[in-house]
């Protein structure tokens, strides 16, 4: 096989795009990847601006690029992680993407065969398969993390993540010297219920118990369940007086709503307890203990009520 054979073979062949230019920028190569992905003959572009052929790349930044190869005499690479694509050349993938180009790690290389350079070339490896399966794998990470602090069943925060952020919060209070107040309620006699119309009935009461409550929060309050029947509401920047009339607000509502299951009218209530951050609570443990210690009194005062708890328990 001649040399020439042998070159015209493998440009033939290589899965990889291959540019050549000279130091004006003009293109002096293109070879067969470049000719089938940009749909254009070498005859076509060769001699012609790189900036011509391909209007989308940034003038500054691949200028800047080039200089630095050539002034250094040492090659440069830049990754889709970088830019996902320096050349509009479609990818050819049967699988949906997020681009309609192909994304591409570029090589930029100084050629200089006799000491001096005079060329550079520049390889265009196709990244579509690695930038696809990376975003898919993100995509899927991102889902895991989420579901991993939802309660499957109400769909507000689970235990472990509302925990996580109550001490985030608690930490925020006691350095700054900020309002926090904590609710917290568990549905009343939620084990006859079970037992009269069965689990599954239960477990519509908690759903739609969460979906009620849900609306009468602001946005940075923390929504969790903390146990079974038991839910926990973190509320920022929140005082005792303010956190007792969202409780009110809760329990009423609670109180009135008329929910069915399979044609029976299923009415619930709940028993509150509120506590609220002071200079002197040093554990968000604490916090906890305060909140649950009024809704116990709220259970034993007689259940549907609200109890507060500030030095002593006071119940509305
Ligand atoms: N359907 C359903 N029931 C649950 C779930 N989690 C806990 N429970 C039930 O909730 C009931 C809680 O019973 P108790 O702790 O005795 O409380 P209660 O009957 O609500 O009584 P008071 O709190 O004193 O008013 C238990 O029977 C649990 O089995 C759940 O996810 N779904």
């Amino acid at each position: 096989m001649s040399m020439e054979t042998f070159h015209s073979t493998i440009n033939n062949q290589l899965n990889t795009g291959v540019l050549i230019l000279d130091l004006d920028l003009n293109i002096v190569f293109w070879n067969r990847f470049l000719e089938v992905h940009a749909n254009q003959r070498a005859a076509e572009v060769i001699g012609r601006s790189v900036f011509e052929v391909f209007k989308e790349l940034p003038r500054r930044w691949f200028e800047r690029k080039v200089t630095g190869v050539v002034q250094l005499n040492t090659p440069s690479f830049c990754s889709w992680e970088q830019r996902h694509h320096l050349f509009e050349l479609p990818h050819t993938r049967p699988i949906t993407t997020d681009s309609h180009f192909m994304a591409q790690n570029c090589t930029f290389l100084p050629l200089a065969p006799d000491g001096v350079i005079q060329h550079i070339c520049i390889l265009v490896e196709d990244a579509t398969d690695v930038c696809h399966y990376q975003s898919m794998l993100q995509k899927t990470l991102a889902d895991l993390e989420q579901a991993n602090r939802i309660d499957g069943l109400t769909q507000v925060y689970n235990r472990k993540h509302w925990e996580e952020c109550l001490s985030k919060e608690f930490d925020r209070a006691r350095r700054y010297q900020h309002d926090l107040s904590l609710i917290m309620f568990d549905l009343d006699h939620f084990k006859k219920l079970n037992d009269i119309h069965g689990h599954l009935c239960g477990d519509m009461v908690l759903v739609e118990v969460a979906k009620t409550i849900r609306p009468l929060l602001r946005s940075c309050d923390f929504f969790g369940r903390y146990g079974g029947e038991e839910f926990a509401i973190i509320l920022p920047e929140t005082n005792i007086t303010g956190a007792a009339d969202v409780a009110e607000r809760i329990r009423q509502a609670i109180r009135l709503n008329v929910m069915k299951y399979q044609g029976v009218e299923i009415r619930a209530s709940v028993s509150v307890g509120v506590g609220e951050f002071e200079p002197r609570t040093r554990r968000y443990e604490d916090l906890i203990g305060n909140a649950d210690a009024a809704l116990y009194e709220a259970k034993s005062g007689g259940r549907n009520r609200t109890c507060l708890f500030k030095d002593s328990v006071v119940c509305l």
